[in-house]
């Protein structure tokens, strides 16, 4: 049986060669019968060597003679795993750290560089035990943040240009941690001690989320999520806090007309649903069939009736103008107040994807707005820190729109507290401590047809 490490090298490989990193680590370890240690050091391993990666790859730049990027890429993937465990993994003894890597690179097909390998990682030991972060770094604050958290230049100047460096350094570090799981619960079948009292009884201990009437986060390690005592019968859902603020920003009510019109997997959907009591008709749109099915499965196991599914283009369904009491529009979107959820995504987007992102976004906001009633109500939505994506998208529809007019949320509402003079809700991830979110609330005016 392959040991941890191998394995890890094997999905890393795939992922170098453009294998989402979830999708190859799954692949991977449905095919071992690895104890649950060892699949969490797998795990930790591919993870933290992708999401890792610019810093590590830097290391190699300044310890091998050789670029990193001039190195066989499979030795590039080993030399990440070695430095990775000597830097970020306390619990791992530096010499099983060298001493497996060195194996590694052996079983590999590079068996004639296990000196350089040994090498590179004992030199890395012996600037340590001189400087605690012997990393060198340039001096450029764009490019020094990027280097020291792993992140590509350009999302660091994104933030630097809205938060300073400071609170960009602050931020980097957020998003390189382990991301937190809440839980929302469904306040239809059961209540908040119910489900506190029952996470308890099975060793798992939960804390309620300020403001969120339904939140509640997991501050110990779970194991599997849908063998945790409620999740079969309904009681809750896995839903981020700031996602949950958006469907109390939208503020529906019983009896309504609801269109949501990005709503696959349906974690919102079905939040809106246990808002209204079940009481009204709310119409899940989403253009990705697998994704609505996960969808239904949700809307079944949370015993949800109100939810209607309709496949399809959101861009292209007049069957909705001027039906829906409230819109929501939770638009797809670069992911970069997420980026802790998902190793590698920081590597996929570019300037350019947003750049698309914010084109469809636009696309979408201006046909979707047209599937509200008079004097209705659109939350725009997304789980980016871009502003093209978010304050951008928002100013050039109000500017081509003007019978629309933001809408801040009300004194009372879970969401009040994260409101800018703007009117609209950012959330910034390392001063509340949940994930990245961009949010507003639109009304139709009056002088509107
Ligand atoms: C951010 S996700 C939605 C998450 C969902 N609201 C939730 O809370 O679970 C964006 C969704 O938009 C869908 N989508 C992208 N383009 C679309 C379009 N043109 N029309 C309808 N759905 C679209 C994607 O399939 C994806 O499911």
């Amino acid at each position: 049986m392959a040991n941890s490490r191998q394995i890890a090298f094997i999905v890393l490989r795939d992922v170098h060669q453009g294998a989402y990193a979830d999708v190859a680590l799954d692949k991977a370890l449905q095919k071992t019968k690895l104890p649950d240690l060892d699949r969490r050091l797998v795990t930790e391993l591919v993870y933290g060597s992708v999401r890792r990666q610019r810093t590590l790859d830097a290391l190699i730049d300044q310890l091998a003679t050789k670029k990193s990027h001039q190195q066989p890429k499979d030795l590039r993937s080993i030399l990440h795993l070695g430095l990775y465990q000597l830097r970020y993994q306390e619990r791992i003894p530096a010499s099983a750290a060298v001493n497996t890597t060195v194996q590694l690179a052996k079983e590999n097909g590079f068996s004639g560089l296990t000196g350089f390998v040994n090498g590179l990682l004992r030199q890395y030991i012996r600037l340590t035990d001189k400087s605690p972060n012997p990393l060198d770094l340039p001096e450029n604050p764009v490019e020094r943040l990027g280097i020291l958290y792993s992140f590509p230049d350009w999302i660091v100047q994104v933030w630097l240009e809205q938060l300073g460096f400071a609170e960009t350094e602050k931020l980097c570090e957020w998003m390189n941690q382990a991301p937190t799981i809440d839980l929302r619960v469904n306040l239809l079948r059961t209540n908040l001690e119910v489900v506190e009292a029952t996470l308890q009884s099975a060793g798992i201990l939960v804390r309620r989320i300020p403001h969120l009437p339904q939140a509640l986060r997991l501050i110990s390690s779970t194991g599997s999520i849908p063998n945790l005592p409620g999740f079969k019968e309904g009681w809750w859902s896995v839903q981020d806090s700031s996602a949950q603020l958006v469907s109390h920003l939208l503020d529906p009510q019983p009896g309504e007309v609801i269109i949501d019109a990005c709503a696959a997997p349906g974690g919102k959907t079905t939040h809106i649903a246990e808002l209204i009591k079940d009481e009204g008709k709310i119409w899940a749109c989403d253009r990705t069939s697998s994704r609505l099915r996960k969808l239904q499965q949700n809307t079944q196991r949370l015993n949800l009736h109100a939810i209607q599914i309709c496949t399809g283009d959101s861009r292209n369904l007049p069957q909705f103008y001027h039906t829906g009491d409230r819109v929501l529009l939770d638009a797809p979107c670069s992911g970069l107040g997420t980026l802790h959820r998902h190793a590698d995504a920081r590597w996929r987007q570019t300037p350019a994807s947003v750049q698309e992102l914010t084109i469809l976004q636009t696309e979408l906001i201006t046909h979707v707005s047209n599937f509200v009633k008079h004097n209705g109500v659109l939350v725009y939505a997304t789980c980016t820190l871009h502003p093209a994506e978010n304050e951008g998208v928002i100013s050039a529809f109000l500017a081509n729109n003007p019978d629309w007019r933001i809408e801040p949320p009300s004194a009372n509402s879970a969401s009040y507290g994260y409101c800018t003079p703007q009117g609209w809700l950012k959330v910034w991830p390392h001063q509340q401590d949940m994930d990245g979110f961009f949010m507003v609330r639109l009304r139709k005016t009056n002088n509107s047809e």
